[in-house]
């Protein structure tokens, strides 16, 4: 065992004696130890309760003849930091609790874990730590919120609430009608009820096969949620007592390898998920160091149709909704239909192939998933653009535009998220405008500030389908219309955003996946020569180590050290 380091010999004394004062007793040294990666905090709805969830976790594990230590990581609430300069911190707390996991599993020894991730960043920071530290792993996640509805019944969330603040600034809503979403858009715990970051991610566990199937649907707070958490800890103990050889099969690396990054780019086009997806797929592929860059994205969009739609593409959908009609599972027993190459078969933690694991999985509701011959769009929900705007790519999720997927429009440039709300609220944008937020990159911002309160506002104000947005932040998992992010290179780095100015023309099309600005060679260069980039000032000692290390967002904005 990986813990024997820690516990065997005579020169482990003093370990034993620590590890006595914890609570150990003489039988658990021959037991293993099971490290579970918490992240309760109670500041996030989709974690306030998740002491009570490693509480059943642990008692199963001891149950089932291990030891569990549990540890927990910091969270950070984007929809708490949304809007204001607590969003800076947001990205590179995945940073922070990559490297959590990976020192406390690391300096420990421990021989297995068990991850309970829910919203964002805590997602992939876990996974990161734990490709990292490459033992035996099982994932499982809080769970999603349940969908609100307002007074009259509508079904409402968290990207209603946002919106809302657009409507209520151009008058459409009253203060109580305000009011009302406010109380009723996050009605429970869990990690926000539409197809936003956190549920795409949980998601895309399920496509990866490091959660057992349920992770990205069933409800958290419901007890067919904590016969999930008792399965996965079931699971991760049967794993981690099993003969080496067998138990060696089911080291992280070894189930999240290419096919499964592969498999999860397909699934987040066939469900519309997050546009952040991608930084984070991309982060975890380098650290899986599987071989997958940003324009394979395009290759696998091409293959696959997009069956479920969910908020905030579609406000009416949410988790729960797809649960009901058989979930993560269905869904991809249904894509396999289109070819084989839609989905690789390949271990998952389970024990089953990907193929076993879905082939009785059924639709249950056609309205909800929608069958192979029926999609929303025979192309997935997200897409790659290049151009000379973005000679390393950008992001749209195509399964949020409102509009036209071809787009001429003149620049209005903001340096900044907090100026560009500033001016879509004073009128500055109109119909027919480009809005280009820039330094607001991995690098610029630092950070790369989620943008949902402009994106909000836009649509909020009857602007989405009159405008697009482009910028080398991100956005929200809840933004909708033709928002275009993670423009790279960035800003801050000499790329073109950095030299646009207002009224520039730009021209996106979606299909033929291009962003570009209608500028000359000549107008480029002699931009290029009175170009200074802006240097934000900062007094954050972390942020400023974090700005010095970080890549930009096409190689997902992971940190670099020589
Ligand atoms: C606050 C949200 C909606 O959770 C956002 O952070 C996202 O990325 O989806
Ligand atoms: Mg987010």
């Amino acid at each position: 065992m990986r813990s024997d380091e820690i516990k065997l010999g005579f020169s482990r004394a003093p370990h034993r004696s620590l590890l006595r004062a914890t609570g150990v007793k003489e039988e658990d040294f021959d037991k293993p130890f099971i490290g579970v990666a918490n992240s309760f905090i109670e500041i996030i709805p989709g974690h306030f309760f998740l002491n009570k969830v490693a509480e059943v976790i642990k008692e199963e594990i001891r149950a089932n003849g291990c030891v569990p230590f549990e540890f927990n990581t910091i969270g950070v609430d984007d929809g708490i930091a949304m809007g204001h300069d607590g969003m800076l911190y947001s990205l590179p707390s995945r940073e922070i609790i990559a490297n959590s996991v990976e020192t406390v599993m690391n300096a420990h020894k421990l021989d297995a874990m068990i991850a309970i991730p829910n919203c964002d960043k805590i997602v992939p920071g876990m996974i990161m730590g734990a490709l990292r530290v490459n033992v035996p792993t099982v994932f499982v996640s809080g769970g999603p919120m349940q969908k609100g509805h307002t007074k009259d019944g509508k079904p409402i969330d968290l990207a209603s609430a946002f919106e809302a603040v657009g409507k209520h600034e151009t008058g459409e809503i009253s203060d109580e009608e305000l009011y009302d979403i406010e109380c009723n858009a996050c009605p429970s715990g869990g990690s926000c009820s539409g197809m936003f970051t956190a549920n795409s991610m949980n998601t895309l566990m399920e496509a990866m096969g490091i959660a057992l199937p349920g992770n990205g649907t069933i409800l958290a707070l419901t007890p067919e949620r904590t016969e999930l958490y008792k399965k996965a800890a079931r699971r991760i103990c049967q794993i981690a007592k099993m003969e080496q050889a067998e138990r060696e099969k089911f080291k992280i690396r070894n189930i999240l390898n290419e096919n499964a990054v592969r498999n999860a780019f397909a699934v987040d086009m066939a469900m519309g998920g997050s546009s952040n997806t991608v930084l984070h797929m991309l982060a975890i592929a380098k650290e899986a160091e599987v071989d997958f860059n940003l324009e394979d994205i395009n290759t696998i969009s091409k293959r696959v149709s997009h069956i479920a739609k969910i908020s905030p593409s579609l406000s009416t959908v949410h988790m729960e909704d797809i649960n009901k009609a058989g979930g993560v599972n269905a869904v991809m027993h249904e894509m396999k239909k289109r070819g084989d190459d839609i989905l690789a078969d390949n271990l998952c933690i389970g024990g089953e192939t990907l193929y076993e694991k879905i082939q009785d999985a059924k639709i249950l509701d056609t309205n909800i998933i929608h069958t192979i011959d029926n999609p929303y769009s025979a192309v997935g929900g997200l897409a790659i653009l290049y151009g000379n705007l973005a000679e390393q790519g950008a992001v749209i999720k195509t399964a949020g535009i409102t509009g036209d997927r071809v787009f001429t429009g003149t620049a209005v440039c903001f340096n900044s998220q907090d100026e560009a709300i500033k001016g879509i609220i004073n009128g500055k944008v109109k119909a027919g405008n480009v809005v280009v937020i820039r330094y607001e990159g991995p690098k610029g911002g630092p950070g790369m500030q989620e943008m949902l309160s402009p994106t909000s506002l836009i649509m909020g104000m009857g602007l989405g389908d009159k405008v697009a947005l482009i910028t080398d932040g991100r956005f929200s998992g809840a933004t909708r219309g033709a928002s275009i992010g993670h423009v790279s290179p960035e800003a801050a780095e000499g790329g073109l955003i950095g030299l646009l100015e207002d009224g520039d023309e730009i021209f996106i099309d979606v299909d033929n996946y291009i962003l570009e600005a209608k500028l000359t060679f000549e107008e480029i260069a002699e931009r290029r020569d009175r170009f200074k980039p802006i240097v934000k000032p900062l007094t954050s000692k972390w942020l400023k180590q974090y700005r010095a290390l970080v890549t930009n967002a096409s190689s997902g904005a992971v940190l670099e050290a020589e």
